[in-house]
């Protein structure tokens, strides 16, 4: 089975420990057998036996020794228990310790297609809830296999010494049991993956409603997200009862039938019993160990519940461990380049899935260039931006930085020389410092502080209690809008790369900061070529070069002089800009 095996390679390292554990198990479990053996011999020989009497006065020393023997055996077996639960919780933790990193390193290396498609509480459950089931089954579930298995064979080997046709009569009830547990394992088994889908739909209905508590807030929907939450977790909670009542529908059958292990023994043995085909002590020994036999019939409902659950988790960790990344970073080069920027668009068409975004845009920046690209929305701005660090891939034509096609180039390399600041501006819960030198840890403070000059960022930084060491919340809660696009500037400023990508990150600061921005960019102590998305003509005016797109397409395309003279899609915003909204209002506020 292809699951089994990928868990078998993955505990490389742990192998020897995990089939320790294993033997552990079998040896330790059939060791029950032994205290059922030795009181079997204290029965007949001391208790019921012809001679009890007197053997208890002249065969003292073997009574006693077989009571130590009895002692020592539990004391033994208990130390092997112990023993053996460490080996398998320590391989089966380090086992998932390795897979958790592997996993992670995995989703890390995914390109940006895998998370539009993959929702982040899914895959959240998967690095969690799942991995933890799976070690859970490795630890838990296969040992009980393992010993109710063991504990089983040992029991009846024994019994068949003792009188193999009772323990005929004993298994007579083995079969049907199977063939229940075959039945309910066969219905139960698309519940439990049917179970696993929706607890990751409720996670990711958590994770989104949390990240997104502040618009939900805004728009005062907390009573909609409940009433969400609520399906999610009636749905979840629906289904969890559903695979627990299909077991509910089994058990009694399975009850009954290990309850009629007692019975047999009762009819069955005591016939025997009292025609003298077998002893008081054998009697006894059987009694004893009846668990042994009924135990693992009545579990298997329980041990095929996690067993599904098992292989529903496994499933999942397994569909990213293999999951391949059309666009894979290689990590090879020791030595990574510096560019000059420049940047080249050849006849490049776009789409997502099927749509198509961008259409035969050409154009070319030079080294040391401003260009500003300016758009209605949705028309493709973004998605320019993406190519070039190569985020996606396009569908035709190429995307070249200095001459050379980037899907050729090493992509590590590729992104260490972008600088970029997103519009979706995240930071990390870190401090303001850290946040600044994230793409250059070893950056020293007061370059930070120069940067954040530069980002019209420092002044209120400055005012904040604890300044620069001031740590931001959760995606850099308790900043503006305005400022956290400062300091994300600064961070992207601050790794002084030969390409810096700008996607409308002064959207939300005042045109005085604006202008102040404006000048720092212009002004920048090292050699860079920038590309601005931008909404304001103020922000575009000053760029070498301004690109119109419309609907995919590049419309328009020149100075800010030359598109004003076009008098199109540019001269409509720049009037728009500047002229208000083309209503004139009179001083006494009418039209
Ligand atoms: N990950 C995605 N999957 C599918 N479609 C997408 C994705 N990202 C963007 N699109 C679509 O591609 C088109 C262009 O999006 P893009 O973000 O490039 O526009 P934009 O010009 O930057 O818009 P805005 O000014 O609003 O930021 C839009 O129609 C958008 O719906």
């Amino acid at each position: 089975m292809f699951e089994l095996k990928w868990l078998w390679q993955n505990l490389e390292g742990n192998r020897t420990r995990y089939i320790l554990a294993l033997c552990l198990s079998v040896v330790g479990s059939s060791l029950t057998i032994v205290n059922p053996y030795i009181s079997q011999r204290i029965v007949d020989t001391f208790i019921a036996g012809d001679s009890a009497l007197q053997n208890l006065t002249q065969e003292r020393q073997l009574l006693i020794m077989l009571c130590l023997g009895m002692i020592g055996f539990s004391l033994l077996r208990t130390g092997l228990a112990y023993f053996t639960t460490m080996q398998y919780e320590q391989s089966s933790q380090n086992m998932m310790y390795n897979i958790r990193i592997f996993l992670y390193n995995k989703i890390q290396g995914q390109d940006r297609e895998y998370y539009d498609r993959n929702r982040t509480g899914d895959l959240m459950t998967k690095m969690t809830g799942d991995l933890d089931m799976v070690r859970h089954s490795m630890a838990w579930i296969f040992k009980t296999i393992i010993e109710s298995l063991t504990i089983f064979i040992a029991a009846v080997i024994y019994f068949f010494t003792i009188d193999a046709q009772l323990t005929l009569w004993m298994l007579i009830l083995s079969p049907p049991i199977f063939i229940v547990a075959y039945i309910f394992a066969k219905r139960v088994r698309p519940m439990y993956i049917d179970l696993r889908e929706r607890l990751s739909q409720l996670n990711t209905t958590t994770q989104e409603n949390i990240s997104g508590n502040r618009v939900v807030k805004a728009f005062a929907r907390e009573e909609f997200e409940v009433q969400k939450f609520t399906e999610k977790n009636v749905n979840y909670s629906t289904a969890n009862k559903k695979a627990a009542l299909v077991w509910l529908d089994y058990f009694p059958f399975l009850e009954s039938f290990a309850q009629g292990f007692n019975v047999i023994l009762m009819l069955a043995g005591g016939l025997f019993l009292m025609n003298g085909r077998i002893t008081f002590g054998e009697f006894t020994a059987f009694s004893s160990l009846i668990w042994a036999i009924s135990n693992p019939m009545r579990n298997i409902g329980i041990i095929i519940n996690d067993i599904q659950r098992f292989f529903a988790s496994l499933s999942k960790i397994i569909d990213i461990y293999y999951a391949k990344p059309n666009i894979v970073n290689e990590h090879t080069s020791t030595n990574k380049r510096r560019y000059e920027g420049r940047i080249e668009f050849d006849h490049v068409r776009f789409k997502y899935d099927s749509a198509i975004v961008l259409d035969d845009v050409s154009f070319t920046v030079e080294p040391g260039e401003t260009i500003a690209i300016m758009g209605s929305t949705g028309s493709g701005k973004t998605t320019i931006i993406n190519l070039i660090p190569r985020f996606y891939d396009v569908a035709e034509g190429r995307v070249l930085v200095d001459g050379v096609d980037v899907r050729k180039l090493e992509l590590d390399e590729l992104r260490d020389n972008i600088g970029m600041a997103t519009q979706d501006v995240l930071l990390f819960s870190d401090t303001i410092d850290g946040n600044i030198a994230y793409g250059d840890p070893d950056l020293p403070e007061e370059d930070a502080i120069s940067f954040a000059e530069l980002a019209a960022a420092h002044d209120f930084i400055t005012k904040m209690p604890e300044g620069y060491d001031t740590v931001v919340g959760e995606r850099g809660v308790g900043l503006s809008g305005g400022q956290k696009q400062r300091i994300a500037l600064a961070r992207a400023l601050a790794v002084r790369r030969p390409i810096l990508i700008l996607d409308d990150t002064t959207s939300a600061v005042d045109l005085e900061t604006e202008e102040h921005i404006q000048k720092s960019l212009r002004e920048l102590d090292y050699p860079c070529t920038k590309i601005i998305i931008a909404q304001r003509v103020s922000t575009t005016a000053q760029a070498d070069r301004i690109l119109i797109l419309d609907n995919g397409k590049l419309v328009e395309e020149g100075t800010h002089a030359e598109l004003l003279a076009k008098r199109g899609y540019y001269y409509d915003v720049f009037k728009l800009q500047n002229e208000g909204i083309g209503r004139q209002v009179t001083a006494s506020g009418k039209e």
